[in-house]
């Protein structure tokens, strides 16, 4: 899915996205400057203790005066500190918050169908983890990075006010990070980086694979290890991270060098110009303390190197969702009382490359049914997703009542719309809030849904009735059961417009009596679309449309199509055989026995 508008990078789209919490990430910049600042106050008393002891008579109560200031320096600069991290944290909690609102948002206004581009693993990955990253990045890492900047820089011209030769001597293993760093990071270093994150993301979404498979692994008597793609994942993010630090470790190494060994020019300057040159004691212990431990703070920014670099994978992914093609007319217009359907030339493809409908035109008379019956991968369910705008259609026109579905306000659209699919999910909270959906109806309303549902009956039987949370303490449904549960949904949701993917998978015959008998008070007075896999329930149907290979191969009542569509006629053969097969109790001879 294409961008809609250019984005910034790095630290700057990170600014972007604090918005007007950039203030408080000002502030805590600044309280760590003061903390600095502070932070270097004690070493310059205790240059003056020393300059006070060594000078004869030592004048003990400047001395003590001196001790008590460094003292109190040292406690402001924590609270500082303290004050600076409160100001990041706030300013981090309330950009996590405001990112997850806006990716929901977000979420909330692309096609439908868009959440099918991305694995389970890798949405996870960007809206818990990338952002959680984010968070913790803007908590602690701004202040260590304002405080790896400006301690050295401070520190540094406090030393030259001191002694220039000294201080230009510790700024040497500065120098020398400065050459050889970026010569290690070049651009392959970004693009193994970013090899590093796709690998660790792929891990991510083979692991949730891994976990929900388990059941089909443990049926079909694989062992944990024959699930590939699992492995495969493991074994290609182990091979990065080894190619991640075989590229890393030189720079590091390097890096840890320098900062461990930054005592050796002050040592051998200082000694020098003490034995030669007459430098003063209090001058010489002043540089050995200070000129070698205001190189540490550098450390912290070696890990924030590594560090921001995760973080702008991660605002890179949230950024193709945040800037990714919303529904491009989001359209204003609200449906009349005509709930008729036209497909009038609709083609479309996931990709550009197939076309997976092909110029396909039917009509559903308002209150009417109508059956998309036809091959596996036919269109059928694409066709019906394509009424609810879970994908855009740019070929071709789809109309309720005669208005384009583009022009009408997606809200209105979804009012209008039930959709019953036939994976039913169910949500850890009470059947009642179930079956509720958030709609604003009455406890009499629900029971009466689940009644002609067919559910109330099995919901009473549960420890709390309604009230039972599912997935809790054990409290699950049959796949059937779910399913009368979303069809309780969709008859207390009343919409006009009803998009009905067929069960095959929960067809034992009582279930399947309950099933219709549910479906069958649904669609009363509806327009309806049914994707049927089971010919024999659309025999009654008003409308057939035959699909095949995403192109409308007929369009009639029942017996219409078995004169004159032979896909159709053939679909039927096999279907009335399957059917004499089971109630004759004989094997079905599709299958080798
Ligand atoms: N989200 C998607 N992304 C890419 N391709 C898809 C997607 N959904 C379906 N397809 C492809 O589109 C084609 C039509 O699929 P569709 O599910 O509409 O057919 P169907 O007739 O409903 O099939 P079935 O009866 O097996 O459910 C298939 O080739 C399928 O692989």
């Amino acid at each position: 899915m294409k961008a809609t508008q250019k984005t910034k990078s790095g630290v700057a789209r990170l600014l972007e996205i604090a918005g007007s919490r950039k203030r408080l990430l000002w502030l805590s910049a600044a309280l760590t400057v003061a903390h600095v600042l502070l932070s270097v106050v004690p070493y310059v008393l205790i240059y003056a203790i020393l300059k006070a002891l060594l000078t004869p008579p030592a004048d003990m109560i400047q001395i003590h005066t001196y001790i008590r200031q460094a003292v109190y320096a040292v406690l402001a600069a924590y609270a500082l500190l303290y004050a600076a991290g409160m100001a990041s944290h706030v300013a981090a909690f309330n950009i996590l918050y405001e990112l997850r609102t806006q990716m929901a948002e977000k979420l909330g206004r692309l096609p439908l169908g868009f959440i099918n581009q991305y694995n389970s693993g890798a949405l996870k990955k960007i809206l818990a983890d990338d952002i959680e990253r984010i968070e913790n990045f803007i908590a602690h890492s701004i202040p260590d990075f304002v405080k790896g900047m400006t301690l050295p820089l401070i520190t540094l011209i406090y030393l030259f006010t001191v002694d220039w030769r000294l201080a230009l001597a510790s700024c040497l293993p500065i120098a020398g990070l400065a050459v050889f760093i970026p010569l290690m990071f070049n651009k392959k270093r970004g693009a193994v980086l970013t090899n590093f994150h796709r690998s660790l993301e792929s891990m991510n979404a083979g692991i949730v694979e891994f976990v929900r498979a388990m059941p089909v692994i443990k049926i079909f008597g694989h062992t944990a290890d024959s699930f590939d793609k699992y492995s495969g994942a493991v074994n290609r993010f182990q091979d990065m991270v080894l190619v991640f630090i075989r590229g890393s470790a030189p720079a590091f190494g390097i890096f840890i060098s320098f900062i461990s060994n930054a005592s050796l020019p002050v040592l051998a300057v200082g000694f020098y110009l003490y034995f030669q040159q007459g430098l003063s004691t209090p001058v010489l212990l002043l540089f050995l303390i200070l000129g070698v431990g205001y190189i540490r703070p550098l450390f912290a920014l070696s890990n924030l190197g590594s560090q921001l670099s995760v973080i702008n994978h991660g605002v890179k992914r949230l950024d193709e969702i945040l800037f990714s093609q919303e529904q491009e007319t989001p359209g204003n217009q609200t449906l009349n009382n005509d709930y008729s359907i036209e497909f009038d030339h609709v083609s479309f493809g996931y990709n550009p490359q197939t076309d997976v409908l092909r110029h396909v035109s039917f009509t559903v008379p308002p209150g009417s049914v109508t059956a998309l019956v036809g091959p596996s991968g036919s269109g059928k369910s694409t066709a019906a997703q394509l009424v609810a705008r879970f994908w855009e259609v740019e070929r071709g026109y789809i109309g309720i009542g005669g208005q384009n579905i583009r022009e009408v306000k997606p809200a209105e659209l979804m009012a209008h719309i039930s959709f019953v699919f036939q994976d039913s999910f169910m949500f850890q909270q009470s059947i009642l809030e179930n079956i509720r959906m958030g709609m604003d109806k009455t406890m009499v309303q629900i029971v009466a849904a689940a009644e002609a549902a067919q559910c109330h009956d099995f919901i009473m039987q549960l420890p709390q009735g309604y009230d039972t949370v599912w997935g809790k303490d054990g409290i699950h449904l049959s796949g059937g059961e779910q399913q009368r549960i979303q069809l309780a949904r969709a008859i207390l949701k009343d919409a006009p417009i009803l998009i009905l993917d067929e069960a095959t998978a929960f067809s034992d015959p009582e279930n399947e009596y309950l099933i219709q008998q549910a479906v069958n008070k649904l669609i009363s007075r509806k327009t309806v679309i049914i994707i049927a896999h089971r010919l024999s329930t659309i025999t009654q149907c008003n409308q057939i449309v035959v699909m095949d290979k995403g192109m409308v191969a007929g369009i009639g009542r029942h017996e219409t199509l078995l004169t004159e569509c032979p896909l159709y006629y053939k679909m039927w053969q096999a279907h009335t055989r399957a059917q004499s097969a089971v109630l004759n109790n004989k094997p079905l001879n599709t299958y080798a026995i």
